[in-house]
């Protein structure tokens, strides 16, 4: 039986980081990001932690840095303080009244299941079930001003000894970028992710990346589409697999059964958390549809919380959670999170495993909200 777990205080550590480069997308270019640390305080004093990954703004889900504020502070938060927990899956449970918004929901999620394995003395891989020491980590590289300077970041990151690389793709930076780089790179695992840039009308330009034998091509239709999708991947024999499309167990259901992927992208902060998050694991596993970790540009707080995740047997692709200096100057937490031959290693000490550099994180905050009940 486990001992009671009682929140008494919620601190909200607003931060903006900058990013070493800026990162390009179909929708746009983020230089920053200006996020929430969560974190949630026990009755012993002990804290956990948690990242909010919305931007600020809703180009990727409804989500923002602000609604997660309102979302944390005036309804989720009060569900969690002073009515005490056993185990962290009560908080998913208990968010229930509160619908979607699962970034602000994954982030205080985040960090009682933080709070618990430091509790419970064990790395927050343990806590979840994770079978491996290390993970496969890949990396995502924005859209690039030339193809020459695409081709010479990819050779940077292959010496590096990343494992996979995730080239983000839109309309004029797409089949004859690919076709550049499977030239130039034969062997390398490649994956394109084009969210949500295509419809079905582009359908020859799909089926020309198809001929590129890449690893998978994520979201390439409408971030709430799902038949799209399986009409898609009967023409392909590359794999679909879905980001924007997936925020819960259910969509992730509807998408196996339909055939609108064959590979799902797992991100806890899209998925409400971790305890969510596992049972969609478990049911890809009975299904035998890999999974894998995707990335948000985490700082290194939600990036610890991705790596413990991605233990989890059935994710079987590297993940988009590179290593701490591929973003960041100065990571916050210490030690970094540190790539090794393509792989990061997972930290035996308890909970994340990742001390916070109060340093760090003093630099980057602009506000500081403590919420006592
Ligand atoms: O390196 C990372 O953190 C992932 C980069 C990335 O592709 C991404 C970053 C922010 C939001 C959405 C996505 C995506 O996977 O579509
Ligand atoms: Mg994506």
């Amino acid at each position: 039986m486990n001992a009671p777990i009682s929140i008494q205080t919620v601190i909200l550590h607003r931060l903006v980081m900058q990013l070493k480069h800026p990162f390009t997308t179909n929708i746009g270019d983020f230089q920053k990001k200006d996020f929430f640390i969560v974190e949630v305080i026990d009755s012993n004093g002990l804290s956990g932690y948690g990242e909010t990954a919305a931007f600020p703004s809703p180009w990727y889900t409804e989500e923002t840095t602000m609604t997660t504020q309102h979302v944390m502070e005036s309804f989720l938060i009060p569900l969690l303080m002073n009515k005490p927990i056993t185990h962290p899956d009560q908080v998913s449970q208990r968010f229930q009244v509160v619908r979607r918004n699962n970034m602000a929901k994954a982030a205080i999620e985040g960090a009682v299941w933080d709070l618990y394995a430091k509790i419970n003395d064990v790395p927050l891989a343990v806590a979840i079930g994770g079978t491996k020491q290390a993970v496969d980590v890949g990396v995502a590289i924005g859209v690039q001003a030339s193809i020459p300077e695409l081709l010479h970041l990819i050779d940077t990151y292959v010496a590096q000894g990343y494992k996979r690389v995730k080239l983000k793709i839109k309309p004029g930076w797409d089949v004859h970028v690919l076709k550049q780089v499977r030239q130039q790179f034969p062997n390398l695992a490649i994956m394109a992710d084009a969210n949500s840039a295509y419809t079905l009308k582009d359908i020859d330009l799909l089926k020309q990346i198809d001929d590129l034998d890449l690893l998978m091509i994520e979201q390439p239709l409408a971030h709430n589409d799902f038949l799209d999708h399986a009409t898609l991947q009967r023409e392909l024999s590359t794999p679909i697999c879905l980001d924007e499309s997936i925020h819960t167990f259910s969509d992730v259901r509807l998408a196996i059964e339909l055939g609108s992927c064959k590979i799902i992208s797992m991100k806890l902060a899209r998925v409400g958390g971790i305890t969510e998050a596992k049972k969609i694991h478990d049911y890809c596993q009975e299904h035998h549809v890999p999974v894998w970790c995707g990335g948000m540009l985490e700082a290194g707080v939600g990036r610890a919380h991705s790596l413990a995740i991605a233990t989890l047997p059935q994710f079987q692709f590297p993940g988009d959670t590179s290593a701490s200096s591929k973003y960041w100057e100065h990571d916050i937490i210490q030690p970094e999170v540190k790539m090794t031959d393509g792989q990061v290693r997972i930290p035996n000490q308890p909970g994340i495993g990742h001390d916070i550099n109060w340093d760090a994180i003093t630099r980057y905050r602009i506000d500081k909200k403590v919420i006592k009940n």
